[in-house]
């Protein structure tokens, strides 16, 4: 099997990337990839004819086109978790610096290289009451999507000795598993924010939650909290905020997506992107990333896919052909590729099959060569909509 081209789309970091085998050649500049790597940037799947699959290092797939790639049969992968202890490792202290003041309180130092040294001790005594704070231990913390993040958020709300409560519509049963039972689920988001302190939003950018944080969000909120956005930009009404701020409904902002109307205003305070810029996470999402978009280059196999279902198999030594068969998740389709590969006097010698609820895939595995028309009569049904042959060379 000739290499398979995969480009390399940002700074995927190099523990990551050093996962590859000789069978991949990776570039930042490949016009027909079969695989893409790529954090932040914008994907569009239909750019890139040979494509197979897409891995993005990071949570948020808000930046590929998933549902074109879906349409195509291209499986777009993301690495849950991978940056979890970032974000919080980051909200944690940026809620200290806006409770604590800690932002006025270091420019205040820093104009205290103008005056004479014998007057600093005096003049920080003298001032520093400007910078009082209030902590966070006791008051209440409401954090919106209880997924990886919103998880680790919400228990270490905990361990800072907040009262802690945590929404979530459609949560995983494995990340309700790992929170401390001391965090109140709530049935309703107003439940949730209605009494907050400090609002912290953890959902993925899709069309239902684009500017979910909105004018009839905030009213809903205790007056004079802090909103926390380390989600997604979009996901916040800026005009909603700026409003609320200025009628005191809302104490502060803190985001980590700045824009004009944002910056510069005395009650936000904003990071640039940062939430997953950590050594580790960086490593960590490119490792996972690396690891799902070769495994299923090579073997069709898929864990963690936005778009497809978990599947894994390993082929068997006699395997030499794996006939992959991605669908439209209608009834008939398994019997439908059986029946034509056993016309043909094909045997099967392993055959699996998955569904997310609209996609159906199947990894077929035969101990010979399958001829290329059987592989077009396969695909040639209206529900079928991608085959892929993987020859295991012995
Ligand atoms: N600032 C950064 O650098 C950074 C880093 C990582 C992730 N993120 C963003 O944070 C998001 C969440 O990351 P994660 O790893 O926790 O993802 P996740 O998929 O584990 O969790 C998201 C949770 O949000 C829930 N959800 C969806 N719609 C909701 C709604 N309307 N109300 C309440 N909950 C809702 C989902 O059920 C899920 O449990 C990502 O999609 C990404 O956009 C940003
Ligand atoms: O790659 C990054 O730096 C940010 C990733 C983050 O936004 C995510 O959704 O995981």
């Amino acid at each position: 099997m000739n290499a398979y081209r995969i480009r390399k789309i940002n700074a995927i970091a190099r523990k990551g990337l050093v996962q590859l085998g000789q069978q991949f050649v990776v570039s930042d500049d490949e016009t027909d990839p079969h695989g893409i790597l790529v954090r932040s940037s914008p994907v569009d799947t239909d750019d890139f004819p040979s494509l197979l699959a897409v891995a993005r290092a990071g949570a948020g797939v808000n930046n590929i086109s998933v549902a074109k790639a879906t349409e195509r049969g291209v499986c777009v992968f993301n690495t849950p978790g991978a940056n979890a202890n970032a974000v919080v490792d980051l909200v944690f202290p940026m809620i200290g610096v806006w409770q604590r003041n800690i932002y006025k309180g270091i420019s205040f130092c820093q104009s205290l290289a103008e005056i004479e040294a014998d007057k600093v001790a005096k003049e920080v005594e003298r001032r520093k009451a400007a910078f009082r704070g209030v902590e966070i231990a006791g008051r209440t913390l409401a954090v919106i999507g209880l997924g990886q993040i919103g998880v680790r958020l919400a228990n270490g709300g905990v361990h800072r000795y907040m009262k802690v409560k945590g929404f979530d519509p459609k949560p995983v049963l494995a990340n309700i598993h790992k929170l401390l039972p001391d965090v109140q689920i709530t049935q309703t988001l107003s439940d949730a924010i209605g009494d907050a302190d400090i609002v912290s939003v953890h959902v993925p950018l899709i069309d239902k939650t684009r500017g979910m944080v909105n004018r009839e969000f905030i009213a809903r909120m205790k007056p004079g909290a802090l909103l926390i956005n380390y989600a997604r930009g979009p996901i916040v009404d800026e005009d909603a905020v700026l409003e609320a701020l200025a009628s005191g409904q809302l104490l502060g902002y803190i985001a980590d997506f700045p824009s004009v109307k944002l910056i510069g205003h005395e009650q936000v305070l904003l990071t640039p992107h940062l939430g997953a810029s950590t050594t580790e996470s960086e490593e960590n999402c490119a490792r996972m990333a690396v690891r799902e978009l070769a495994n299923y280059l090579m073997y069709g196999n898929i864990t963690n896919s936005v778009n497809f279902p978990n599947i894994e198999t390993i082929p068997a030594d006699q395997v030499r052909t794996r006939l992959i068969v991605i669908n439209r998740d209608v009834p008939g389709m398994i019997a439908f590729i059986t029946n034509i590969l056993g016309s043909h006097q094909i045997n099967i010698s392993s055959f699996k099959n998955e569904s997310n609820g609209s996609i159906g895939y199947n990894i077929i595995d035969m101990e010979q060569d399958v001829a290329e028309e059987i592989i077009t009569e396969i695909q040639g049904d209206e529900n079928v909509i991608r085959t892929r042959t993987i020859s295991f060379a012995r």
